[in-house]
Order: C-alpha cells, then sequence, then structure tokens
C-alpha cells in the first residue's frame, strides 16, 4: 500500500484525490478525527514520532501527552500502549507476518504502526478483542482512510484467532536457534540477547536469568527518588506512600503519580535518579584516597544525573566538583542540575572530555568517566532503543571509551582513583575496555570495587543471590547491577588507582 493518498504523520497532507473519491467523503475532517479516541489518538502519534521521525519515546509521549490534554486514565492507557507496543515491537512484527499478505515493508508505515498498536492490545492488554479492533480501525479510518481501516479489521481478527501463548509458540517454533528463539518470544534482536547472555555469564550469573532480563526489560522501571545529602528530604514522599530504598541511603521508590508535585523536585534537592546510578556517584565519593585535596572531577556529566548528587557529596566533604560534557544542549541541563548544589561545590565545563589531560594533567584526587555507551542496561527506560542499536554502535563507542578511560587516568594525580561506569552491562563496553587499558599501561591498579560498593550501599544489598562483584585475574574486582536482580539499571563500575 503507498503512502500517497493518505495524510502524513503530522496529519499536515491530506488525500489529494478528488472528493468524490474519497473513502471517508461523507465526513468532515473533524468528526473523523473524533473516531479515535484520545488516549490510542496519542499512542498512535507517538509510535508514528518514533519510527517515521526517530523521536525519542520517553521525550515524545509525555509532550503528547500534554498537548492532547489526557486525563491521568487516558494518559495511563496511552503509556502502557505506545511504551508497549514500542518494547514489543519485534514480536509483533512477527505476528503481522503471519496476518499480512504481503512483506510488512511493502505496508504504510501509518498502517503498520496501527497494526502493531492493534497486536498490542489484543495479545498484552486486558482489553477485549471487539473494543481492540473496533477502537483501533476507528482511529485507521480516522487518521489514515477507509482503505486501510479495511486491511486492518482483517489482519487483526487474524491476530485475534490466536493465544498470546500460541502465537509465542508458533513463532518460537519457526526459529531455529536459542538467541532467536529468546529474541522473538521477549521481543529484542538476537545480537542483543546474545550480548546480554555472554554479560551475565561473565559476571559471574547463571546464564539462564537471560529470561528474567529480558522480562524485566519489557517492563516499565520502578521510579527512584534521591534527596540529594544535605539539601534535600524524600520525608514528604515518604508520607505520600513512597517506600525508603534498599539499595542506597537517602533514596525511596516512588509510588506513582506525578513525581514532579513532590517538595523538593522543582528546585532539584529531590531528583528522580535510578538507585543504581546513585550507587555509582556515592562509591566515587567513597572509595579510599589517601590525602584528597577535593579536586574531583565528571568527565561526561550530561544530562547532570551523578554530577548533582556528586557535588552534593563534594560539598559536604569541603571537595569541589569539576563537571565536563561535550555537548552544549546536556551541559545546560547539567547547569540546570547542579543549580541545586551552592556554587562553591562545582565548576561546569564544556568540552571533549579527552581535551582535559592536555588543560590539566595529573590534577585530580577522583574521576568519574560514565562513558557514552549503547544504554543496553537501560532498556526499561528507552522502549524503542533496542531497536535502533546495532553491533556496529558497540565497536565505534569502544574507541571513544578507550579514549575517555585513558584521559581519565591522565588527568588522574598518582594515588587518586578514577571511577569507570556504563549503563550498558555489554562485556566489550565493560571488561574489554578495562582490560585493555589497564593492561596497556604500567600505572594502573584494580581497586575492590565491590568492597567500596558494600561500603557506600544500604546493609544486606549484596547478600546472597544480590552479590554484584567479580573478581579480576589481576586482583581487585568490579561491579554488575542487574535490572531483575537489583531493581536497577544495569550498570557496572570499577575503580582504578593511579599508581605512578
Ligand atoms: C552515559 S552519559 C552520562 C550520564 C551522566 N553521568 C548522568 O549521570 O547523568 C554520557 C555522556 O557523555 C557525553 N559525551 C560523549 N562524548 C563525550 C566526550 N568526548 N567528552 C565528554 N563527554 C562526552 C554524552 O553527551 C553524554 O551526555
Amino acid at each position: 500500500m503507498s503512502e500517497r493518498g493518505y495524510r502524513n504523520a503530522k496529519g499536515h497532507e491530506r488525500n489529494r484525490r478528488a472528493q468524490k473519491d474519497r473513502p471517508f467523503s461523507a465526513q468532515a475532517p473533524g468528526q473523523r478525527r473524533r473516531l479515535s479516541d484520545p488516549a490510542r489518538l496519542t499512542a498512535y502519534q507517538a509510535l508514528r514520532a518514533v519510527n517515521g521521525e526517530d523521536a525519542y519515546g520517553n521525550l515524545v509521549l509525555p509532550h503528547l501527552v500534554r498537548k492532547n490534554r489526557l486525563d491521568k486514565r487516558d494518559a495511563a492507557f496511552a503509556t502502557e500502549l505506545a511504551y508497549g507496543a514500542m518494547r514489543r515491537q519485534g514480536t509483533w512484527d512477527a505476528v503481522l507476518g503471519h496476518c499480512v499478505d504481503r512483506p510488512l515493508k511493502d505496508l504504510d508505515p501509518q498502517v503498520l504502526d496501527a497494526l502493531r498498536l492493534g497486536a498490542h492490545q489484543l495479545l498484552a492488554m486486558r482489553v477485549p478483542d471487539h473494543a481492540a479492533l473496533d477502537a483501533t480501525v476507528g482511529l485507521v479510518r480516522g487518521e489514515i482512510g477507509q482503505g486501510p481501516a479495511g486491511l486492518v479489521n482483517a489482519v487483526l481478527r487474524k491476530v485475534a484467532r490466536q493465544s498470546t501463548e500460541e502465537w509465542l509458540d508458533q513463532l518460537e517454533a519457526a526459529e531455529s536457534d536459542d538467541l532467536r528463539k529468546l529474541g522473538v518470544r521477549y521481543s529484542h534482536p538476537a545480537w542483543e540477547v546474545r550480548a546480554l547472555r555472554r554479560a551475565l555469564r561473565m559476571s559471574g550469573r547463571p546464564q539462564e536469568e537471560i529470561v528474567d532480563l529480558l522480562e524485566t526489560n519489557n517492563a516499565p522501571a520502578r521510579v527512584h527518588l534521591v534527596a540529594l545529602p544535605g539539601l534535600g528530604s524524600l520525608a514528604a514522599a515518604l508520607d505520600a506512600g513512597a517506600t525508603p530504598g534498599t539499595l542506597v541511603a537517602d533514596s525511596a521508590e516512588s509510588a506513582g503519580g506525578d513525581v514532579h508535585r513532590i517538595p523538593g523536585t522543582r528546585d532539584g534537592t529531590v531528583r528522580v535518579q535510578d538507585a543504581g546510578s546513585q550507587l555509582v556517584a556515592r562509591v566515587m565519593a567513597d572509595v579510599p584516597v589517601a590525602d584528597d585535596q577535593g579536586k574531583w572531577a565528571d568527565f561526561c556529566a550530561g544530562p547532570g544525573g551523578k554530577a548533582s548528587l556528586l557535588a552534593a557529596l563534594a560539598d559536604q566533604q569541603d571537595a569541589r566538583l569539576y563537571a565536563n560534557e561535550v555537548s552544549d544542549h546536556r551541559a545546560d541541563l547539567v547547569e540546570q542540575a547542579l543549580g541545586a548544589v551552592p556554587d562553591r561545590a562545582w565548576t561546569l565545563r564544556v568540552g571533549d572530555g579527552r581535551d582535559i589531560p592536555g588543560e590539566m594533567p595529573g590534577g585530580f584526587d577522583r574521576v568519574l568517566v560514565d562513558v557514552p555507551c549503547t544504554g543496553l542496561g537501560a532498556l526499561r527506560r528507552r522502549p524503542e532503543a533496542r531497536w535502533r542499536r546495532t553491533p556496529a554502535d558497540v565497536a565505534e563507542l569502544g574507541s571513544l571509551q578507550r579514549e575517555l578511560l585513558s584521559a581519565a587516568l591522565d588527568s588522574t594525580r598518582p594515588g587518586g582513583v578514577v571511577l569507570y561506569a556504563t549503563c550498558s552491562p555489554h562485556t566489550a563496553e565493560t571488561l574489554d575496555v578495562v582490560s585493555d587499558i589497564v593492561t596497556a599501561r604500567e600505572d594502573t591498579e584494580i581497586l575492590d570495587t565491590g568492597e567500596s560498593a558494600r561500603r557506600a550501599a544500604l546493609p544486606g544489598a549484596f547478600e546472597g543471590d544480590r552479590r554484584a562483584d567479580l573478581e579480576w585475574p589481576e586482583g581487585g574486582t568490579s561491579v554488575q547491577l542487574w535490572p531483575h536482580v537489583h531493581g536497577t539499571d544495569a550498570m557496572f563500575m570499577i575503580a582504578l588507582r593511579k599508581t605512578a
């Protein structure tokens, strides 16, 4: 089906066919639009923006929810539908592939997105089949046209003929290898399943946990809060039903609802931040450094989550954080985030972290280098990210990660510490990067990061099955957190002492 004749993604271009040929000629545009209910229309617009314009789902959806003035209930429905359809796109496309008489790439992209929304309602939401069908067909009729509405109706009827489990069994049976079977059932590209399974194994966990991990990636992340030490308080959030965090101090898990109403979030002294990221900042501040002169740096600070917690911790220790970010826009976000912390505790630099050693060789006592990465450890938060990443990104990022880690070490004084962190557990971004740098240099020693993490975390956080440290053959340990074990992003961290 061609795109010609239908409205484009933004709904600006109208059908150019003669009025008499229009399938919906009996209705004025306003009437047509009314066929779509606001929640489904919002989810559809979000999917179009993501798949048609490369938008980020977690940014575009909240914007559309506000723009379309959805009430709380509709906003929750639109969110579940849009994010769910984005996450499960691989599986729903495989189902649709069995129900459409041509390759999916030959479908009008608008129609394909509508089918994905229909499939998600039929197979993953508690929406009665007739409601999912009628509402999706109405949406298509209103937004795309009568012709496609017929096609969508016919395809979704085929989708509805089998239960989710029957579909998954059928899709799995059609795949020849394990990775692809897992990929199609749990909606991840097979190369990511392979990378995550290897990362589990290499971090000392049973690789069978891959199923738990993939399932967790398909569920929304819990919202964690942090109160900046010495500046913010979680008392109001806890009174409103939030539960105290179990991984790090001064943290909580939100009870849901609009977190921006919680006192402290407006002035930035209470922030939304994954507990794993909080732990990274706390380890950075806590790892033993003899004669710490309080010169701390964060080489890759944008958008400023760890930097704001670090700066607050720095302020308590009379230290000062030098926060650096290469992107102007993200540096603005860092500045905003740091605005909650007294000026005396931080400085902001906008530039390439790899240039810092030329300006300040061997100057810092502590450096956090939270490198740009594939984000494979934060798939819960970025619903479409798994489909955008490719193995080529891993190789490309690997060079930058090595250069940034080297620069961080070059900017650290003997006796100082660099904490290398990523929100990807891919071993090419974690173990391989660090191993290459430590092997190539003679001035680094791996510290017992696991011990530092246990000290910085709440008691019991890493006990038993929740153990997170990995011993290195060279000595020392690294830490790998997991969403399905620790309830955090899959953050990796390792502390390196500069020895000379
Ligand atoms: C994983 S994010 C950091 C997250 C941040 N630490 C936080 O907690 O909010 C990586 C950041 O590194 C920045 N970046 C990429 N290349 C860089 C470079 N060469 N020098 C400095 N920053 C860089 C990216 O723009 C991105 O903001």
